[in-house]
């Protein structure tokens, strides 16, 4: 099975070199500058669960050959030019698995290529690049989820299963995945933005009774939010969340603190920004919300 991890950054590099390790053909999609770094440094992965380095395969857009399976990893604003750069290297066979926060990726992959292409998919980890192209990795957590839309156990999903099989990182087919990615868009979308207005890594703000009844209220807006649209959550969606924000480590932080600390791009607009705007067409309130987002903005603008 020939698989194209789609960006090498923390979730792809991490993931793709798993399965390297675990003795798959494994190819990175990349830009020049990356391919430079990989071809001069080699893919150095530093993680809790074990290093690894190796020197990985790449291609970038221009070099096309067809795939059985995509890891789809970039960042969303990344997404609309990444799945024109995918063009040459997908066809009808070719499974696409976007590991993606949010929700709102999928209509736009499965517009370009097909429904029946895409899988469900999303990550727990915590990854990222450091300014040398080495993929730290840190939390105990390195789980990836992935599966088809009716729940089946098919052939192509068992398959990506087996290819991750013995490796050291954690690998699991739902048979409920729109329900695991909505969960996991309304946790990610709550954590990310309380790290994201308070500065502060999750700890801090879960032990101060203001900013964790602050937290608590956002989870509820979201939740609203989500089921009015249609989404499938567990009834006791925001208890569990609370309960994994609690067991988490003290200083865990998301990916988009991160990039805010470092002036990036934010998916600010990708996850709350989506929200905001289904609270708008829904006509409640949700001034938490309104809250996390005005601030994530007033970071884009440059303030
Ligand atoms: N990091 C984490 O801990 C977690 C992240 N996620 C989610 O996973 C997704 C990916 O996040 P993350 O890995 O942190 O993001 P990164 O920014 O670390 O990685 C994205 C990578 O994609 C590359 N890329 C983007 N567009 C292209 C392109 N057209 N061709 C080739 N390479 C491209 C980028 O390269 P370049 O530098 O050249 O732009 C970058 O290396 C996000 O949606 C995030 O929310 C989910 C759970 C945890
Ligand atoms: C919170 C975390 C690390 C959990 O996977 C995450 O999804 C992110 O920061 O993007």
């Amino acid at each position: 099975m020939k698989f194209l991890v789609a960006g090498a950054g923390g979730v792809g590099g991490y993931f793709g070199s798993r399965l390297d390790e675990n003795g798959e053909d494994v190819t990175f999609l990349v830009r020049e500058s990356r391919q430079n770094q990989l071809a001069q440094s080699g893919m150095n992965v530093h993680s809790i669960h074990g290093n690894y380095s190796f020197t990985p395969k790449t291609v970038t857009k221009t070099e096309g050959s067809i795939f059985d399976v995509v890891l789809l990893c970039t960042k969303s604003y990344q997404l609309e030019q990444m799945l024109q750069d995918l063009q040459p290297f997908i066809d009808k066979e070719t499974v696409i698995i976007p590991l993606l926060n949010g929700m709102a990726h999928l209509e736009k992959i499965t517009n370009h290529f097909s429904r029946e292409q895409v899988m469900g998919g999303l990550v727990f980890i915590e990854a990222y690049l450091s300014q040398d192209g080495t993929v730290h990795q840190t939390s105990s957590t390195h789980r990836m989820v992935f599966g088809e839309w009716d729940g089946t156990s098919s052939r192509r999903a068992e398959a990506v299963r087996k290819a991750f099989e013995g490796s050291r990182c954690e690998v699991k087919v739902s048979t409920e995945i729109e329900k695991d990615m909505w969960e996991k868009y309304l946790f990610i979308a709550a954590m990310s933005g309380v790290t994201s207005l308070f500065s502060q890594p999750v700890g801090p703000i879960r032990e101060l009774a203001w900013t964790r009844g602050y937290l608590i209220q956002l989870i509820k807006e979201m939740e609203s939010i989500m089921r009015k649209s249609g989404a499938h959550l567990s009834s006791d969606i925001a208890e569990k969340h609370m309960k994994t924000m609690d067991a988490m480590k003290y200083e865990m932080k998301s990916s988009m603190l991160r990039d805010l600390e470092l002036g990036k791009k934010t998916e600010a607009s990708h996850l709350q920004g989506i929200l905001a705007e289904l609270a708008h067409a829904q006509g409640v309130s949700a001034p938490c919300l309104q809250t996390v987002f005005s601030n994530l903005q007033l970071h884009e603008q440059g303030f």
